[in-house]
């Protein structure tokens, strides 16, 4: 029985169906991850998860109840829900212990300070019980806000983008933070983000979200090296993409041949090559190539390299390495380069607006 599920729920705003029949679910203890670039509906599958938005069609169901199915509609309170929005949303006239207490008129007095106390202990803002907002740093506001959040202890809870007002050297601390919180007490959450590098930093399992649907959920790391199509593997960071075409169940490059077995002869494809798979001065399948060094770029822990590779009569490729340490080479040396086979994936060329 999941925490929370969400079954064949689609949304249209007018003619936009803004979420397309998407179906998730969550695990208690489990943190998911909904991601997708702005404008996939991200933000409205979650209110609609909140109770926030009107469903229209499809399940969403709490701990194996239905909370909303076009019959049944329970408003945000009566779902267990604590949410957490990406400008925290204190109220500005209520000191930090009091905004932690709002969710709590259901338990006696002293019940209710020490849940607070408790709560703002966790988060590490019990110091700031009688600071009022205005007067808190970001990364400080953010923390009272998940306490907030977490205090009724509900079982289920929504985050949207809820870091993107933070500094970025605050950013990796707050994740941290608030990964462990939300496992110490055991909740379901689903926070909605765009930044590929948050989710796969804080995620159990991510839901890639494109023009409303999910094209793929996973653990980050099946993500990152086995994307379902293009479009994932374009939004987990930078690859080569160079072209071909299937030849008897094969594509071959300048690395060596791939087996495409899926496909048809003829075909034309993409290579994609993420530049932590260019590996750099060895052949490790006896395939590798001459390069061309044409710039190096030295960017603290790794360095990122553009090489040109001869292609014969055809047009020189271009691809880019990124290595995990400082590579110094002139422009103009010539080094063999391989590929790292986990991380180079073939697509059918003609996936729709890639
Ligand atoms: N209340 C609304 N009325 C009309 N259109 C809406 C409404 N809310 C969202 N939309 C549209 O629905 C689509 C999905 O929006 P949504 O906010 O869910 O996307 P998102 O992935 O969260 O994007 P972002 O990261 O930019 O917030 C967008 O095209 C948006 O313009």
């Amino acid at each position: 029985m999941s925490a929370l599920s969400l079954e064949n729920v689609s949304h249209n705003f007018g003619n936009l169906a803004a979420v397309n029949d998407v179906s998730l679910s969550i695990e208690a203890g489990e943190f998911v991850c909904l991601l997708g670039p702005s404008g996939c509906g991200k933000t409205t599958a979650l209110r609609i998860a909140a109770g926030l938005e009107m469903l229209q069609s499809g399940r969403v169901s709490m701990a194996g109840k239905v909370v909303s199915d076009g019959k049944v509609d329970l408003p945000p309170e009566e779902r267990s829900v604590g949410l957490v929005f990406q400008d925290y949303a204190l109220f500005p006239h209520l000191s930090v212990g009091k905004n932690v207490a709002f969710g709590l008129k259901h338990l006696g007095r002293a019940e209710r300070r020490t849940r607070v106390l408790e709560t703002l202990d966790q988060v590490g803002m019990a110091d700031y019980l009688d600071a009022y907002p205005h007067t808190l740093s970001g990364g400080q506001q953010q923390r009272v806000a998940l306490a907030r959040a977490i205090a009724p202890r509900p079982r289920v809870v929504l985050l949207d983008e809820p870091f993107s007002g933070l500094d970025v050297r605050l950013r990796n601390q707050i994740r941290d933070e608030t990964v462990r919180v939300l496992k110490e007490n055991g909740a379901a959450t689903l926070m909605v983000t765009h930044d590929p590098e948050e989710a796969m930093f804080m995620a159990d399992r991510i839901a890639i979200m494109r023009d409303g649907r999910i094209v793929q959920a996973g653990p980050p790391f099946e993500l990152y090296s086995r994307p379902a199509d293009s479009f994932v593997a374009h939004f987990f960071g930078d690859v080569n993409e160079f072209a071909s075409v299937c030849n008897q169940g094969n594509v071959e490059t300048p690395f060596g041949r791939f087996a495409t077995p899926d496909l048809i002869d003829g075909a034309a494809v993409n290579v994609l090559v993420r530049p932590e798979a260019v590996v750099v001065g060895e052949k490790i399948n006896g395939t590798g190539v001459e390069a061309e060094v044409l710039r190096t770029r030295m960017l603290g822990r790794t360095s990122l390299v553009d090489f040109r590779v001869s292609n014969g009569s055809k047009h020189d490729l271009l691809i880019k390495a990124r290595m995990g340490n400082q590579f110094s080479a002139e422009a103009g040396k010539k080094i063999i380069l391989d590929l790292d086979r986990r991380f180079t994936f073939v697509f059918p060329a003609a996936h729709p607006k890639n």
